[in-house]
C-alpha cells in the first residue's frame, strides 16, 4: 500500500524538470544545476544522493527566505523550496524499508508529512498543488495505520452555546483560567440579521461600514452539522499535520512566540491540556490566522464562502493600513485581488487578539465556541492609542478590558459595540473597524477576507 501510494502521485520527471527549467535566469547557475541534479538522481533512484541534495538545498533557500520581510521574498525562492520539499519527502519515503512494521513504516511517513508541510507553509505551489496532495496521501496513511481505538480517542468540542456545563467539562482550560464572561449591555448590542438579501447587506452594511452579526448563514455548514469538527475529527484529519502556533497571551507581549508543531501536540498540549500540565499553568498557544484551508484542501469540503464575500465595493479607497502585525494586514492590497482569504482561529479558551484593524472586509465565522468580541469604528481612533511604530500602527496599546485610564484617558469615552459571538454566526467586521477578541471557551473560527 505504502509504495502503491508513491506510484500513483508520482510527478512525471519531465514535470518536475520543466519546473525547475523555469528558474534559470531567475536564481544563480550553480543552485539550478544542483537542483537540476537533485531532481535528475531522484529519478535515476539515487535517493541517498537526491536526499542529502534536496537537504543542502532546503538550507540554502530558507536563509533566502528568511532574509528581510516575507512579502518582498522573490517567489522563484518558494518555488525552489517547495521542489526541494518534493524530492525530500519523496526520497525519504523511496528510501524507507518496507518493513511491514507499523511503527517504522509511521515514522518514515511522519517525517515525510513534515517535510510536504515545511514546502506548504514556506514554499509557493508546484506541479497542481502535489505537495499538499501527497500530504493528504500519508495522513490518510497514517491514520490508517493506527491501531483502531487510538483514532477516535479525544472528546468532543461543545460547540452549542447552551452545553456551557458540557463545554467546561470537556475544555479544562476554561475551568483553569477563570474565564470571564462579560456582560453585553443593550446600549453596545451588536445587531443580528437573519439571512439577509445580498443588496439589504451591501446598503445597509458594507456601504455603510456597519458591522452586524448574520444568523442562518452558515449553520447548515457540514462544520457545523452534528458537531463536526470536535477535536477527534481534526486530529483524524490532520493530527499530523504541522501548524503554526502562536505561544503568549498577545502578540503585543514581549514573551510571545511562534512555533511549528503536530496539530496533535498543539491539541493536547494547548486545547485540551491533561491535568499535570494544568497544574503548571502553561502559556496560551493559538494557531491564529493561518491558511489551514490552503495547506489542508479537504477541510475546504466542511465550509462555503458566503455569497457576502463575493460583493465588491468599488468606490472603498484601499490604500491605507496595509501593514501591521506580521502577516495580519501586512499584505499590499491589490485591487485586482479577487481571492478570498480564508483563515482559521483554533485555541483554547483565553486567546485574545488585542484591539486591532485590517485592510479589508471581514465575515468572521463562529464554528465552534463562544468569542467575546468588541468593535470600535475607524472614526474613534483618535481615542485608540494606536501603536507608533511602522509594524503596529494597525494595533492599539490599550489593553481593552483592563485599560489604563492613566495612559490612555481618552479611551474610556470612546464608542464601541460588543457581542459574545455564538457557534453558528457571523460576524461582519468592515476595513479598518477596530476588533478585540477574546475567546471564552475552546474555539474554532473561520474569516473570510475580501477587498
Ligand atoms: O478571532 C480572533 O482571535 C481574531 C480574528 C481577527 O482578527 C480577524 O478575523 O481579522
Ligand atoms: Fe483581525
Amino acid at each position: 500500500m505504502f509504495q502503491q501510494v508513491l506510484k500513483d502521485l508520482m510527478p512525471k520527471k519531465a514535470s518536475v524538470m520543466n519546473e525547475v527549467s523555469l528558474m534559470r535566469g531567475k536564481i544563480s547557475p550553480d543552485v539550478n544545476f544542483l537542483i537540476n541534479s537533485c531532481v535528475e538522481d531522484y529519478f535515476n533512484e539515487k535517493h541517498q544522493l537526491s536526499l542529502s541534495k534536496a537537504e543542502e538545498l532546503l538550507d540554502f533557500c530558507w536563509e533566502k527566505l528568511n532574509k528581510g520581510h516575507w512579502k518582498n521574498v522573490d517567489i522563484v525562492w518558494r518555488k525552489a523550496y517547495s521542489i526541494c520539499s518534493l524530492i525530500k519527502a519523496l526520497s525519504i519515503f523511496s528510501e524507507a524499508p518496507s518493513s511491514g512494521q507499523l511503527g517504522s513504516e509511521s515514522l518514515v511517513l511522519k517525517k515525510a508529512l513534515e517535510v510536504c508541510d515545511m514546502g506548504i507553509l514556506m514554499g509557493a505551489p508546484i506541479l497542481d498543488g502535489i505537495l499538499p496532495q501527497l500530504a493528504l496521501q500519508l495522513q490518510l496513511l497514517i491514520t490508517a495505520g493506527k491501531p483502531e481505538g487510538s483514532k477516535n480517542e479525544e472528546v468532543q468540542v461543545s460547540n452549542c452555546a447552551t452545553e456551557k456545563e458540557e463545554t467546561y467539562m470537556v475544555t479544562k482550560r476554561a475551568k483553569t483560567r477563570h474565564v470571564i464572561y462579560p456582560k453585553i449591555s443593550p446600549r453596545h448590542v451588536i445587531p443580528k440579521v437573519n439571512c439577509p438579501s445580498l443588496h439589504h447587506f451591501q446598503m445597509y452594511h458594507m456601504e455603510v461600514a456597519r458591522p452586524v452579526i448574520l444568523t442562518g448563514v452558515i449553520d447548515k455548514w457540514p462544520a457545523m452539522t452534528s458537531r463536526k469538527w470536535s477535536l477527534a475529527y481534526l486530529n483524524t484529519v490532520a493530527g499530523d499535520r504541522t501548524i503554526p502556533v502562536e505561544i503568549g497571551t498577545k502578540y503585543t507581549e514581549d514573551d510571545w512566540s511562534q512555533k511549528l508543531m503536530p496539530l496533535r501536540e498543539f491539541i493536547s498540549s494547548f486545547v485540551e491540556p491533561t491535568e499535570s500540565t494544568e497544574e503548571t499553568e502553561c502559556p496560551v498557544g493559538y494557531l491564529a490566522q493561518h491558511q489551514l484551508f490552503n495547506q489542508i484542501p479537504e477541510l475546504l469540503d466542511d465550509i462555503t464562502i458566503p455569497d457576502y464575500c463575493y460583493i465588491k465595493i468599488c468606490s472603498y479607497p484601499s490604500d491605507e493600513g496595509k501593514y501591521g502585525k506580521e502577516g495580519e494586514g501586512t499584505e499590499v492590497v491589490d485591487d485586482d485581488d479577487d481571492e478570498v482569504d480564508i483563515n482559521a482561529w483554533f485555541g483554547p479558551a483565553g486567546t485574545i487578539s488585542p484591539l486591532h484593524h485590517d485592510p479589508k472586509h471581514n465575515c468572521l465565522a463562529q464554528v465552534v465556541g463562544e468569542k467575546y468580541i468588541r468593535l470600535y469604528s475607524q472614526d474613534q481612533s483618535s481615542k485608540l492609542y494606536p501603536h507608533q511604530g511602522f509594524l503596529l500602527h494597525n494595533t492599539s496599546q490599550v489593553d481593552v478590558e483592563n485599560p489604563s485610564a492613566a495612559r490612555f484617558p481618552e479611551f474610556s469615552s470612546a464608542c464601541y459595540q460588543e457581542c459574545i459571538l455564538q457557534p453558528g454566526e457571523l460576524l461582519y467586521i468592515p476595513p479598518k473597524c477596530w476588533h478585540y477578541v477574546r475567546s471564552l471557551t475552546t474555539s474554532f473560527s473561520v474569516s473570510f477576507w475580501w477587498n
